[in-house]
């Protein structure tokens, strides 16, 4: 990629600049219940589709209080909570999509069975979407579509991920072999496979957070992504301590209510809060080494988001719906897009690409946005993509428009902590990132949200979210 489209945008002082007053905004604000009025994005001839309301299961690092779970628990829980939020008759939803990426070989549709397990109607139907770190965006637009066309009112998207057990396998070799002993007639024919069988075949094939076409780890890329950009590691390790600083003082001041309690079987104390997010000094950061490009690498365990448990769910329907049923809207769903670039050098940088795309399609400016919703993968991918928002090399060579969008700014960004600091269960973080959005528009009197993300296979999305009318948290 190429080195010389890095505008002198500095990271630290627009850090600095955003941080006093997000930390201010999300301490502070009850907005009032009705919007700004800047125009709606309702289009003619298109249904308006709105959010309900969203949950979670609180997201706790891989290994902790879940690990003794199974996937379709975490999910089981999340449309129970839904269920219970909403006082929602389970019989109402007519279709439920969730996301999810490294599955559980035994519960691939892992939505029909978690829908099952909450005691959702037989006659619901339910399946699992894979989009990488988008998963669960791509549950939300695709009940939007199958709304949108009419054949359904009202549907649940969410997603899971559960990074405690994931499926080892076999090596190849020793998978074929086992699949010829099931099909072995005689014991001849078994002893004479099971003499072929070596030490090699016994190495396990674990998943990696990797990419299929390059085979490169994702952290590699995102240390790239930062060389290419010139991102420094104190610029990371600085947005690291503040996403980790907003999460916590959302937490405090309660913010984080699409949180649902989990009493987990075998753990004596109820879960009840995200357990990765964490206050450090500049000390605690820099001391730490290279997580990925080792000796000199940036990315480091403390400004990367880390292996994450956790799900989530949300009702969405039509907004004649929502009326006919008395359910009270938080935001509706406007425009969404998705993008995909190169998945080498640009494998990171959804955001940049999506975010003029949905911007456009709305006829919105990046001034007209109100909260800032991003997926954090890692902080120096965000800090790359808001440089990448500002270049003017950038913008006209690769986004092949005259003028940078330019950076969204800090002080509405990410304002209750993102990705780094609450977690990343890769499957369920687009939802996480609509509930920020619908509930933040709210607290901080806004009118519209810009989500984003980016996801493995150098894919992205762009969701616009616009606050209902009256709508309260
Ligand atoms: C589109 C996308 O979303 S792509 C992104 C997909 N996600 C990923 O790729 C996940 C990336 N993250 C990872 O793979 C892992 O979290 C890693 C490799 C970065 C780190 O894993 P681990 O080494 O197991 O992390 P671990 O939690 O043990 O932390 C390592 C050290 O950092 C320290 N640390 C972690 N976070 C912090 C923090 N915020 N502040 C200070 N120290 C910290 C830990 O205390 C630990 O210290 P110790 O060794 O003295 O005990």
């Amino acid at each position: 990629m190429a080195m010389s489209f890095v505008r002198t945008f500095t990271a630290s002082s627009a850090l600095q600049k955003g941080c006093a007053r997000a930390l201010s905004v999300s301490a502070s604000s009850h907005g009032p219940a009705t919007p700004k009025s800047k125009k709606s994005l309702a289009r003619q001839g298109l249904k308006n589709i709105v959010l309900v309301d969203g949950v979670r299961t609180p997201f706790l690092m891989s290994g902790t209080d879940y690990q003794k779970l199974w996937p379709h628990d975490l999910l089981r829980h999340s449309l129970n909570g839904l269920a219970t939020r909403i006082g929602l008759e389970k019989e109402a939803v007519d279709f439920i999509i969730m996301g999810n990426v490294i599955q559980e070989v035994k519960t691939s549709n892992i939505a029909r069975e978690a829908a099952l397990g909450a005691g959702y109607s037989l006659a619901t139907p339910a399946h699992t979407v894979t989009m990488a770190c988008i998963s669960s965006n791509v549950a939300i637009t695709t009940a939007i579509g199958y709304m949108q066309a009419g054949v359904y009112n009202a549907c649940i998207a969410g997603g899971v991920e559960f990074m405690s057990d994931v499926p080892i396998r076999h090596s190849r070799a020793m998978r074929s072999l086992l699949l010829k002993l099931n099909k072995a007639k005689t014991a001849g024919q078994r002893l004479g496979l099971l003499s072929s069988l070596r030490l090699s075949h016994l190495i396990p094939e674990l998943p990696a957070v990797s990419e299929f076409s390059t085979n490169e780890v994702m952290g590699h890329s995102a240390d790239r992504l930062c060389a290419a950009f010139k991102v420094s590691r104190e610029e990371q390790d600085e947005f690291a301590m503040l996403t980790h600083k907003k999460a916590k003082a959302a937490e405090t001041a309660g913010h984080l209510s699409d949180l649902i309690p989990y009493k987990v079987p075998g753990v004596a104390k109820t879960v009840t809060a995200d357990n990765g997010i964490r206050l450090s000094t500049p000390e605690q950061m820099a001391k730490l080494k290279a997580a990925f490009v080792k000796p000199h690498g940036t990315i480091t365990a403390a400004n990367s988001s880390y292996l994450t448990d956790g799900a989530s769910a949300c009702l969405i329907c039509t907004e004649e719906k929502a009326k006919q049923m008395g359910w009270k809207p938080k935001a509706y769903l406007r425009d969404f897009t998705y993008v995909s670039q190169d998945p080498k050098d640009q494998l990171l940088l959804g955001p940049t690409y999506a975010t003029p795309k949905v911007l456009d399609s709305a006829g919105l400016k990046m001034s007209d946005v109100d909260v800032f919703e991003f997926h954090e993968a890692f902080a120096g991918q965000i800090l790359a993509n808001m440089k990448a928002m500002d270049s003017q090399y950038f913008s006209t060579n690769y986004l092949k428009r005259s003028t940078p969008i330019g950076a969204p700014p800090m002080e509405k960004f990410n304002n209750w902590g993102g990705s780094v600091s609450i977690g990343h269960p890769f499957g369920a973080t687009g939802v996480r990132l609509l509930m920020h959005s619908a509930n933040r528009l709210i607290k901080e009197d806004g009118q519209y949200a810009l989500i984003a993300a980016c996801a493995a296979g150098g894919q992205g999305v762009g969701m616009l979210v616009e606050r209902y009318p009256g709508a309260v948290v």
